[in-house]
């Protein structure tokens, strides 16, 4: 039974992300409930539905805002639209992880406004966007992003493959990209939702200064960031060891889960 104060919590996409949020709430987080999934495929995931001690409904897409107070979108950017936009019209938070999507899609953000709807950004794989949003209160003079990702984190971004980039046989550390924010995220679209994230926080997708490497050196996916603003500077780096998807870090999933453990959290410790 759902006690009836618990926030419902729908979750869009169950893959590498998405069944680690689904998992942490079946096994219980202070005041919220997994209410529904959409899913591509349910036979796929029938197995593990069925394992979870309260199996949420399976709902399609544009339904999940029905039965949830807040709806986490976990699947390809592609499908964001199709998540966020009936959650928000229904006054609904959406928590939304593929936020390079959000670009080409901000107009949500007033339907949001207008609805009573929220839309959540968690650090996801990222580092410190608590220092970023507070430098961002005062004045952010420039933020310098470099991310390193060894080969199979960039296979198939759609900068590499439009500029036939052959990145199989490095065995040097190739920069693939230099420029705003906003232009990585239409070449890389699965690999920069960092950068997008901490442009938010700080100053927007144009202004925010971002380097893409391939590095087959390295073997988990490394983001360093330097901030630059009148209350301080501040270097940040996180070295993120890749999921079963070796595009996400592991920390994405943990950080939904910390983003939600505050929603109803009692004592609740950073910005
Ligand atoms: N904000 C951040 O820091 C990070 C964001 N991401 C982004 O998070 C998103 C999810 O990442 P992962 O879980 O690693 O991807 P994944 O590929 O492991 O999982 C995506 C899931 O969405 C499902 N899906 C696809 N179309 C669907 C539809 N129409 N309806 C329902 N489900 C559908 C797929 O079947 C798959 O199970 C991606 O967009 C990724 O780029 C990844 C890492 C860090
Ligand atoms: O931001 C992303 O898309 C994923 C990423 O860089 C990471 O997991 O380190």
């Amino acid at each position: 039974m759902t006690d009836r104060n618990e926030l419902r919590v729908a979750i869009a996409g169950l893959g590498s992300i998405g069944t680690k949020i689904a998992t942490a709430l079946d096994q219980g987080i202070e005041g919220l409930s997994l209410s529904a999934v959409a899913v591509r495929d349910p036979a796929k995931h029938q197995a593990f539905i069925g394992g979870l001690r309260r199996p949420p409904q399976i709902l399609p897409l544009d339904q999940i805002g029905e039965a949830a107070d807040i709806v986490v979108e976990c699947a390809p950017s592609s499908q964001l639209r199709a998540i966020v936009e009936p959650a928000v019209k229904r006054g609904r938070a959406a928590v939304v992880v593929s936020v390079g999507g959000l670009l080409d899609n901000f107009d949500l953000v007033d339907l949001a406004r207008a609805n009573g709807g929220r839309i959540l950004v968690p650090t996801g794989a990222l580092i410190g966007l608590d220092a970023v949003n507070a430098a961002a209160v005062g004045t952010i003079h420039s933020v310098k992003m470099v991310t390193r990702k060894p080969i199979d984190g960039l296979k198939g971004a759609p900068f590499i493959i439009q500029n036939n980039i052959d990145i199989d046989n490095l065995r040097e550390p190739l920069k693939l990209f230099e420029g705003s924010a906003r232009e990585a995220a239409k070449g890389f679209p699965a690999n920069v939702n960092v950068a997008v994230a901490l442009s938010l926080a700080g100053i927007g997708p144009d202004r925010t200064q971002m380097q893409v490497w391939a590095d087959p050196t390295v073997a988990r996916n490394v983001h360093r960031i330097e901030v630059e603003a009148d209350s301080a500077r501040f270097s940040m780096g996180i070295e993120n060891v890749p999921s079963e998807n070796p595009k996400t870090g592991m920390i994405t999933a943990l950080s939904v889960i910390a983003l939600l453990r505050k929603q109803r959290a009692t004592l609740c410790v950073g910005t």
